[in-house]
């Protein structure tokens, strides 16, 4: 696999470019394409989708006639794909093998649990574990087989989290959740430090709205560089790769420069100083 940006090594053995697109809310086939094919121009080489977007047959599809434009292969890029909540438990097999036929990659380089509950149960209904469990041992054997390269989660807690390291075989290479300089996940980075579990960043830019923040804007104004840049240099500057969304070709490229500038300590303290517990995008552990 070529490497041209930085990327972050996982507990399988392979690596995860800290730079990602992010596909939720990206619909249909046309602008599916544009969006990557700009962003495969800027650099991007991780791609991150879900059985929930609906988007994974028009990312598959968009890759398979991009790789060979922009000269790459199939090992050059890294597509994570998601297990919906409706598939949770019995259905775990199904789910998986329908993001693999979607995508239509041969493989998935990152296929996590997208969040800890079922749909149709109750938040504290007995049987949400049994069901991770059972979601998990399949994703276990997806893993076994190579068709999946690394399994992880996604918008779990510490107690999730640590639920199930007690009972997995092969433990989670990835947990992905909302990070930005609002919500510092210090709980959650400190447990994932601490079991080798790779922390990766959703709504890095707070779904857009951090971008008009006074103290991030006052340090693109300093460093020359927009919001966006800002807030992702932010993350990636601590090694925590990130995934941001945009359907707008012009912004994809904006977002991936972000490998040419530094923030001082100072402005990686100014923006940290923000933190104030805020979930922007949504509350996963309050819905089935
Ligand atoms: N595991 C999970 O549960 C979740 C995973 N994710 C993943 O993370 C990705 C990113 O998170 P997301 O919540 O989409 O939010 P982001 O924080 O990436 O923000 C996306 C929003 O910001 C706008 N935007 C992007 N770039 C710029 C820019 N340079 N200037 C101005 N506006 C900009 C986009 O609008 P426009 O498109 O019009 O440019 C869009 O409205 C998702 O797409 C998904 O892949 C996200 C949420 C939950
Ligand atoms: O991944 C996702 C993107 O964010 C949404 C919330 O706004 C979630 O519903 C979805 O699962």
């Amino acid at each position: 696999m070529t490497d041209p940006q930085p990327s972050v090594l996982l507990s399988t053995g392979t690596r995860m470019p800290l730079l990602g697109l992010g596909t939720f809310r990206l619909q249909g086939q046309e602008d599916t394409y544009n969006a990557l094919d700009a962003a495969l121009a800027a650099g991007y080489r991780a791609f991150d989708t879900a059985a929930v977007y609906r988007n994974e047959a028009h990312v598959g599809h968009a890759l398979r006639c991009l790789l060979p434009k922009h000269g790459l292969s199939r090992e050059d890029v890294f597509i994570t794909s998601k297990l919906g909540p409706k598939d949770q438990g019995s259905k775990a097999r199904d789910g998986c093998l329908r993001s693999l036929e979607q995508l239509e990659l041969g493989y998935i380089d990152l296929y996590l649990i997208h969040w800890p509950g079922t749909q149709g149960l109750p938040v504290g209904d007995k049987r949400n574990p049994e069901n991770r469990a059972q979601s998990w041992a399949v994703l276990e054997e997806f893993y076994a087989e190579g068709k999946f390269r690394a399994i992880g989660v996604s918008n779990y807690t510490v107690d999730h989290i640590k639920e199930l390291l007690r009972n997995c075989k092969v433990p989670p290479a990835v947990l992905q959740v909302e990070f930005h300089p609002k919500l510092s996940q210090k709980e959650l980075r400190a447990v994932c430090k601490e079991t080798g579990v790779c922390f990766q960043a959703y709504s890095s830019l707070g779904t857009g709205l951090l971008l008009s923040d006074a103290v991030v804007q006052d340090v693109a104004k300093e460093c020359g560089r927009t919001s966006a840049q800002v807030l992702l240099r932010w993350a990636v500057q601590q090694d925590i790769p990130v995934l941001p969304k945009s359907c707008q070709p012009e912004r994809v490229k904006e977002n991936g420069c972000l490998f040419d500038f530094e923030l001082s300590g100072k402005d990686m303290e100014r923006i940290s100083a923000l933190d104030c517990g805020e979930k922007i995008c949504w509350d996963p552990t309050q819905v089935s």
